[in-house]
């Protein structure tokens, strides 16, 4: 069975005051929940550590060097030194905010897997790309170039992101999510193998709320979601946690 697995990401939002959400989070979560993750931003990741109780955690971007004259970054072992065990690369925001390449992307995921994290990969199309009928060709040449070069479930997660959807309250249909996820899954499996191909959970995000989080985790090859403003509030998360727990 594939791990589910409901990550939250806070992007630039939360000062120390929004740390009482991992308070609410763990007080709701389901009897049996999924791997739940809260990705804070980075001044925020040691006093979630410290407080999170049955919520690991993650960054939501690492430097691709251990250590060295990089003003302002943050290297992966030093996410690893917080406590934390997930680290997000590859966001659509990093790419075009920070202009981050897919061999960058790569070199970052490779990073956190030799820290001992677990990275997760964010890949995804953008409106005109998909409208040009470019989709599928896009996501299989950014898994291809972002993804490293060894992977298993333990240390690699896969995060479908359609541009379109992040932020805007636009979902794909579930057939649409459907063709990508089985496309994602069949790349996996003849890039690393049937087994670990199989093996590795495929997140979906893009405006995932708790009144369509039902529907999306129904999909084939869905494993669960990358959630952005939802997560924000645990009143918005737990429910989509409950639905991917229901799944
Ligand atoms: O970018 C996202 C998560 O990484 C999705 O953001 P929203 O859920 O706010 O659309």
């Amino acid at each position: 069975m594939r791990q589910k697995i409901a990550a939250g990401n806070w992007k630039m939002n939360g000062t120390a005051p929004a740390l009482t959400e991992l308070d609410a989070l763990a007080a709701g979560l389901p009897a049996t929940p999924p791997l739940v993750i809260v990705c804070p931003p980075a001044p925020l990741l040691i006093p979630a550590v410290d407080r999170a109780s049955g919520i690991a955690i993650g960054a939501q971007d690492c430097h691709t060097a251990p250590s060295g004259a990089h003003t302002g970054d943050i290297s992966a072992p030093m996410i690893a030194d917080t406590g934390a065990s997930f680290v997000i690369v590859g966001h659509s925001e990093r790419r075009e905010d920070h202009g981050e390449t897919d061999a960058a992307v790569r070199a970052k995921a490779e990073a956190a897997q030799a820290a001992g994290l677990c990275p997760i990969v964010c890949i995804g199309e953008s409106l005109s790309q998909r409208e040009t009928g470019e989709t599928l060709h896009v996501i299989g040449a950014q898994l291809a170039a972002s993804l490293p070069e060894t992977i298993s479930a333990e240390n690699t997660v896969v995060a479908y992101e359609p541009i379109w959807a992040i932020g805007t309250g636009k979902v794909p249909s579930v057939a649409q999510i459907a063709e990508v996820h089985d496309f994602i899954r069949a790349e996996l499996e003849n890039r690393y193998g049937p087994d670990v191909g199989a093996a590795v959970s495929l997140l979906y995000g893009g405006s995932v709320k708790p009144d369509n989080a039902a529907a999306i985790f129904e999909v084939d090859n869905v494993d669960g979601a990358l959630v952005g403003g939802a997560s924000l509030k645990a009143g918005d998360f737990l429910p989509i946690i409950a639905a991917l727990a229901n799944s």
